[in-house]
């Protein structure tokens, strides 16, 4: 069975909206509309969609925050509404706008504290405590209260506060928001190793395509409130006809007419002498090969079809 699945799953809110001066009309919302989805022990699942997808919908629906309007969801065999308090033992949730760290204590406290919220075992929390602290470089300011972290500082703590009872999933609601580029690495990092374990199943949300080319093999894409891609970001790029560059610089200029099958010549710059192709059934081995025989090649560079690229292309069709 899997770890976490929903059938059918769907959110409709009810908004008032203004019709006129004084007239207010009842309108309905589908923030999610029927998503169909299993996630597998320790996957690590990244979770995006354009602002307003659904995605922190699902999220509150995946975690007991809020009642489906229609069909079925469980996480870890638990309907998460009806069973949200056993299901807090299982779970562990970062979401970056929202923090479960007590503001006036120094986060070491608010760590004891979280024991004795989960009744966690004293050896088992001090272990995890431990490796968080080692792994999240946590001990510079382990005695500093929470309102005086740092963004990054807190986030470090966000993460070990929402381990240390042991979850089997975890919830990230953008967790590198706000974060400087050292900070969104070592966060980045730290999760890479926990997915590794293949022990703690996890599901992220992000606006920054980074974290999910770091940490998930499967990419689950949703536009209002359904699901549009599910596979992997290699099947998006194929989806999409992405295609690798290969910028080659010559020591002689090259012609404009060149042409190799199974690439694409794109751009001749540098007075010809930097020539860039979109290999489309290709090898890069195969142009350079081709190019030898008219110029040395100085200099060459394989670029990766952009995340970025691919998935602007989807939510803009
Ligand atoms: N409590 C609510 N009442 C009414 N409408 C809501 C409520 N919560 C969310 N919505 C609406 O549901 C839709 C989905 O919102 P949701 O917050 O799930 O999107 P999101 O994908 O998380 O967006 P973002 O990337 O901007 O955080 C939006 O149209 C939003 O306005």
């Amino acid at each position: 069975m899997s770890v976490i699945a929903m059938r059918g799953l769907r959110k409709d809110f009810t908004v008032r909206v203004g019709r006129g001066r004084l007239r207010r009309e009842k309108r309905t919302v589908t923030a999610v509309d029927g998503i169909d989805l299993g996630i597998e022990r320790g996957e690590m699942v990244g979770y995006i969609g354009p602002n307003g997808a659904g995605k922190s919908t699902t999220l509150k629906m995946l975690t007991g925050v809020l009642t489906p309007s229609a069909g079925e969801v469980s996480v870890c065999g638990l309907s998460p509404v009806p069973q949200r308090t056993r299901l807090a033992l299982t779970i562990g949730v970062v979401f970056g706008q929202r923090s479960q760290l007590w503001w006036d204590l120094p986060l070491r406290d608010s760590f004891a504290l979280l024991r004795h919220v989960y009744r966690v075992p004293a050896g088992a929390h001090a272990a995890r405590l431990r490796r968080c602290r080692a792994l999240l470089e946590l001990d510079e300011f382990l005695d500093t209260p929470v309102r005086q972290l740092s963004l990054g500082q807190r986030m470090r703590g966000e993460l070990t506060a929402a381990l240390l009872h042991g979850p089997s999933v975890l919830f990230l609601d953008e967790p590198t928001i706000g974060l400087d580029v050292v900070s969104k690495q070592a966060v980045r990092s730290f999760l890479a190793e926990l997915g590794g374990s293949g022990d703690v199943t996890m599901v992220l949300t992000t606006h920054d395509l980074a974290d999910i080319e770091r940490l998930c093999r499967r990419l689950v894409v949703i536009d209002h409130g359904r699901v549009v891609h599910d596979g992997t970001i290699e099947a998006l790029h194929a989806r999409y006809g992405s295609r690798r560059r290969l910028v080659v610089d010559l020591d002689a200029p090259l012609a404009p007419d060149f042409a190799v099958p199974g690439a694409e010549l794109v751009a001749l710059d540098a007075g010809g002498h930097r020539a860039s192709f979109d290999l489309l059934s290709s090898v890069a081995g195969a142009v350079v090969a081709e190019l030898t025989s008219l110029a040395a090649v100085r200099d060459l560079a394989l670029v990766e079809p952009d995340i970025e690229d691919v998935v602007a292309r989807l939510y803009r069709s």
